[in-house]
Order: C-alpha cells, then structure tokens, then sequence
C-alpha cells in the first residue's frame, strides 16, 4: 500500500450551539504522517472538534487547512477523510470481506483491484481467516478491527478516530491501540484521535491536545504534559493517580522553594511514585497520617491526610508498607517538585 498522509491545521476553531460556546478558539497543526490526540473529559468538545474537521459541522468561526489547503468550507465527501466511530456500526448482513470492501464499491472501484485491496488489508490486520465470517461471528475486537480495515482500505490520508476502542474490554483496549500505531507508522496517515482516558492519549501520541471546557488547556508530547504540566487541571488530569496539589503551609521545606513567591499563593505539586518514605530531611517533605492503603497489584496507593486535611496519595512498591492509622513523613527532591498558582491555575516557573 502506498498511502502517505496530509499535514492538518486547525486555526481558532469555534462552535456555538444556540447560547452555549462549546468551541472557545482551538489551535493545532499536526505534520504529515502525525498522531495527535484530544484528550479530555466528557463535554470539553472534542467530538464536535473531530466533526467540523471532517465536515459533518460546520465552523461558527476558524479555519480549517489540509496539506496547507483551506477546507473550512467544503462538504464533508470533498475532504478525503477517512472516520472510525465507537459505533463502528458494521453491516450485519454481510460478510467480513463485503463489509471492507463496500466503500470501494460505492466509489465504483473495478472489481480485481477491490479484491486485491481488501487481500492487502485484510492481511495487515490479521483479518485473513475471518473474510468469510460475519460481524455477529466476530468477538469486539475483531469487530473493531473490520471497522479499521474498512476505513484502511479506502486510502485516506487523514482518518479521524472518535473514541473507537471504548466498548472493548481492558486488554483488547491494549493490543488495538498498539496495533492502530503500528498502523500508522507502517502506513505513514495522519490520525486525529479522540478520548477521554489519558492512558491511551499518552501510549499512542506523537502531540497531546489536552482540551477543557472548549479550549486547548496545554498541548505537547505525551511526555512534556507528564513532566510539565502547564496548569492545576492538566496536573489533576494525567498520571494514574493524578499529581498531588499541597498547599504550600502543609509542607516541610529544607531550603527555599523559590525567591519571592507569595507561599499563601502556591500549590505545591508531586507525583505519587516520585514520593520517598521515610522522607525526613529531604528538600521537601510532608509528615501524615495514613488514611487507608489500596492494593492495586504492582503497588500499594496509599491514602494520605496532610496537616491541613487535603488528601493526597502515595504510589508505594516496596516492602514493609504502611498501615491504615499510622503517622509517616513522605518526602521528595526539588527535581520532582512542581509549583503552581493558586489564584491562576498556572505553572509557576522557574522551578526550584
Ligand atoms: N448538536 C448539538 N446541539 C447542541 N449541543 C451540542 C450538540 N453537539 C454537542 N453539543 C454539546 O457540546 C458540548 C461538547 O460536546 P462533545 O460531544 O464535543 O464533547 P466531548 O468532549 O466529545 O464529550 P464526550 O467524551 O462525552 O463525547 C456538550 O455540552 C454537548 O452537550
């Protein structure tokens, strides 16, 4: 197969449905070949972003580029854009093998080159001894996979994927999302997909889009929003736990946190896997109680209370774990710490 993808520009994108701005001035550009994610709670606007890029919406404001070309107003069968919905909806009637190759059918494609398309992508997919099946024979996966293949197939080079594993079970979840980047690397298309669990945004993405109530709330590689979160929210929403937020007085200081901050102001940041116990004497720490301790397989989350009553985790994989009721002080580097404005809900850089 030779599809290469399109480079997509998204400039101050807007939406508004009667009174409600769902959109608020959305900007991203993705390069040919790119896997960019929207990532974010339910209602933040990410499907109503994934459905004005392919046409099925139109813009109340913005502009919107493919390979450099303005689309914003042309019908959605003009843009060459291939979808994959969580209801991938497959033709139940027929089998495997039609269900791929009826969009070529559609578009008219001669017959040997409809058969040899869907022999190279049923291929790809590992879907060769199932052509003959129908969907109500497939599990969900293989299910999901027809729906792949079928967007495959037809050689767009832009394909939008709106929250396409959410009805499958934790571990084909896994194995689809690694098969779709494979995917894309292999077939060099540009992907814009779209969920609301960070795990998959970080584990598939070249560029996340994390958006809030209508708005890019920070936009990066996966491993800038982990290592740098640009605000509270972004803080509280990637890292499973979410990043602790501390209010400054609760914590134990050995040096200064930063010159002329206004400590009344400041949320103080860590990773529950990037706290240490006994953490007496390191550059930050925080003496608890412990709350309650889960067991979640690799480690223990341990339930905190700070000085102030904010709770607080702590992700613990050794030996000897605390126990519900028991006073410890957790600590942590300067390196791992991040600082955040109360007032404004940004980052406060420089760090210390
Ligand atoms: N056709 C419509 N008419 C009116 N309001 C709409 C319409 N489509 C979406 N909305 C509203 O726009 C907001 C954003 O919806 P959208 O589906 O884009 O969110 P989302 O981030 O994809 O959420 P989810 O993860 O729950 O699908 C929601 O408040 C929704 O109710």
């Amino acid at each position: 197969m030779t599809q290469t993808g399109v480079s997509l520009d998204v400039q101050n994108l807007r939406k508004t449905w009667g009174q409600t701005e769902v959109l608020r001035g959305v900007d991203f550009n993705i390069a040919p070949g790119g896997f960019l994610t929207l990532l974010g709670p339910s209602g933040c606007g990410k499907s109503t972003a994934l459905r004005l890029i392919s046409g099925l919406d139109e813009v109340s404001d913005g502009n919107i580029l493919i390979e450099g070309k303005e689309v914003t107003q042309q019908p959605a069968d003009q843009r060459n854009i291939g979808m994959v919905f969580q209801n991938y909806a497959l033709f139940p009637h027929m089998t495997v093998r039609d269900n791929i190759a009826y969009g070529l059918k559609v578009r008219k494609v001669a017959k040997a080159t409809r058969i040899a398309s869907v022999a190279r992508v049923a291929d790809l997919m590992a879907l060769g001894p199932l052509l003959e099946r129908k969907p109500a024979q497939l599990s969900g996966g293989q299910q999901q996979r027809v729906a792949l293949a079928r967007v495959l197939v037809s050689e767009r080079p832009l394909v939008l994927m709106d929250e396409p594993l959410s009805n499958l079970d934790a571990k084909l979840r896994v194995e689809i999302r690694s098969e779709i980047r494979a995917l894309n690397k292999k077939l060099g298309i540009t992907i814009v997909y779209v969920t609301h669990d960070q795990s998959e945004a970080l584990s598939m993405s070249d560029t996340v889009v994390l958006m809030n109530a209508g708005r890019a709330e920070q936009i990066g590689t996966p491993k800038e929003l982990y290592d740098a979160p640009a605000t509270v929210f972004a803080a509280g929403f990637i890292g499973t736990p979410p990043m602790n937020l501390l209010p400054a007085s609760d914590v134990a200081l050995n040096g200064d946190i930063g010159a002329g901050l206004d400590v009344a102001d400041v949320l103080i940041g860590v990773r529950p896997e990037a706290m240490t116990v006994p953490g007496q004497g390191m550059a930050l720490s925080v003496t608890c109680h412990v709350a309650s301790v889960e067991y979640e397989g690799s480690v223990f989350l341990v339930h905190l209370m700070s000085p102030s009553g904010s709770p607080f985790i702590l992700s613990y994989a050794g030996q000897d774990v605390p126990a519900q009721g028991d006073e410890i002080t957790v600590g942590w580097t300067s390196a791992e710490t991040h600082l955040f404005s109360k007032s404004t809900g940004q980052r406060i850089a420089p760090d210390p």
